[in-house]
């Protein structure tokens, strides 16, 4: 399936630095000079989740296989990246093809790491991007507008339509707002998305903030809390550089390090989590001797729809699911016992997959 999420932020904020902590390598060329990064780096991830090792145990088996998220390392934008400033337009395009956005602010001062307008202050920078998003979007709204001119005046009828969306993202990208804020019928939802507006993915806001503030945050990072909060969106408060040193640590040293910070956690399992539910994924379990193993669907997704995850032959010829939620399973100690109790229930077509199920399909091919 391949969910991406991309990082992106000015030049020189630690996005190469995030996301070589993020898979664990040393990938991307992470360093002290403003557009280090030009060709974008991609990279997957494990999704942390407690609850599969658990079920591993339980139920004896012999892999364990995470669900998977894709991170791409865009080169830093500036100001005038919509007009082809910078490194300009070709990292939006880069943009254009994530689902969602992990926009790094730099909070950290440090006299040595250059800051591409010389100053530490996340919320104008956030905004410089935020414009460059919203200006390059402006610009393929009126460029398609143009273009389908033609078509609307014969009446096609998708045309009509493209229009009509189309005018509403520019009213909104006129006054400022990003095309987000266009309240879409449900109709029209899957033209909308089609648009592919850069300003209509969802965005979590990354602070990247100092050693000494990666427990607790610092104002930098309160101001654009506060920030997210109003827009909507998410916020996690990082410290790229350290956790890059701790991803390249063992587990029991990696803890050992973690509470002598006073994290409980480290801080990519709050990224990659909150990445996870700002694109609305969830997670359904398949669990036996061989393996046990996360999917990843969308919420809302229907049982032979989940099924056809694992093999579109499983769809095709889809006859039930076999299901147990995950806190039955756990508390009462795996499959033949939650059985035995009652908590394996049978679920149809119309079923909608809850996050957590652990599932067994049944199907003919
Ligand atoms: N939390 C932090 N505290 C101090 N220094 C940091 C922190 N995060 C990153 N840095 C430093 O900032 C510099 C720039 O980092 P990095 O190359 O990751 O930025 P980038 O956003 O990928 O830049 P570019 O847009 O040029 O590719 C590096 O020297 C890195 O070590
Ligand atoms: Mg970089």
């Amino acid at each position: 399936m391949g969910f991406r999420m991309g990082i992106v932020g000015l030049p020189n904020v630690g996005k190469s630095t995030l996301f070589n902590a993020l898979t664990k390598t040393a990938s991307a060329q992470a360093a002290n000079f403003p557009f280090c990064t030009i060709e974008p780096n991609v990279g997957e991830v494990n999704v942390p989740d407690a609850r599969l090792a658990n079920l591993a145990q339980i139920a004896n088996s012999a892999n364990i296989i995470p669900a998977r998220m894709t991170f791409v390392d865009i080169a830093g934008l500036v100001k005038g990246a919509s007009q082809g400033e910078g490194l300009g337009n070709q990292f939006l395009a880069n943009i254009r093809e994530t689902d969602a956005i992990a926009h790094v602010v730099r909070c950290f001062e440090d006299g040595d790491v250059v800051h591409v307008s010389d100053h530490v202050d996340p919320i104008a920078d956030a905004d410089t991007i935020d414009t460059e998003l919203m200006l390059a979007d402006m610009e393929s709204v009126e460029k398609r507008l143009q273009n389908i001119v033609r078509k609307v005046r014969g009446g096609d009828k998708e045309a009509v339509q493209q229009e009509r969306l189309l005018r509403a993202a520019l009213a909104a990208l006129e006054q400022g707002k990003p095309a987000r804020t266009v309240e879409v019928d449900p109709e029209d939802a899957k033209q909308w998305k089609m648009l592919q507006l850069l300003s209509t993915k969802p965005i979590l806001y990354v602070c990247n903030v100092g050693e000494s503030d990666a427990a607790s945050g610092n104002s930098y990072s309160d101001a654009v809390a506060k920030m997210a909060a109003e827009q909507g969106n998410s916020h996690v408060i990082i410290s790229a550089q350290i956790e890059e040193e701790i991803s390249q640590l063992d587990d029991e040293e990696a803890e050992m390090f973690l509470s002598e910070m006073g994290l409980e956690e480290a801080g990519l399992d709050r990224l990659i989590r909150a990445g996870y539910a700002l694109l609305a994924l969830e997670t359904y379990f398949t669990v036996g001797p061989k393996e046990a193993r996360a999917w990843t669907i969308k919420q809302g997704t229907t049982a032979p729809q989940a099924a056809g995850v694992i093999h579109g032959d499983f769809e095709r010829g889809f006859i039930r699911a076999e299901t147990i939620a995950y806190d039955d399973f756990a508390a009462l100690g795996g499959e033949a016992a939650a059985k035995e109790a009652g908590k394996m229930r049978a679920e149809g077509k119309s079923y909608v997959v809850q996050d957590g199920d652990v599932l067994h399909f049944l199907f003919n091919t």
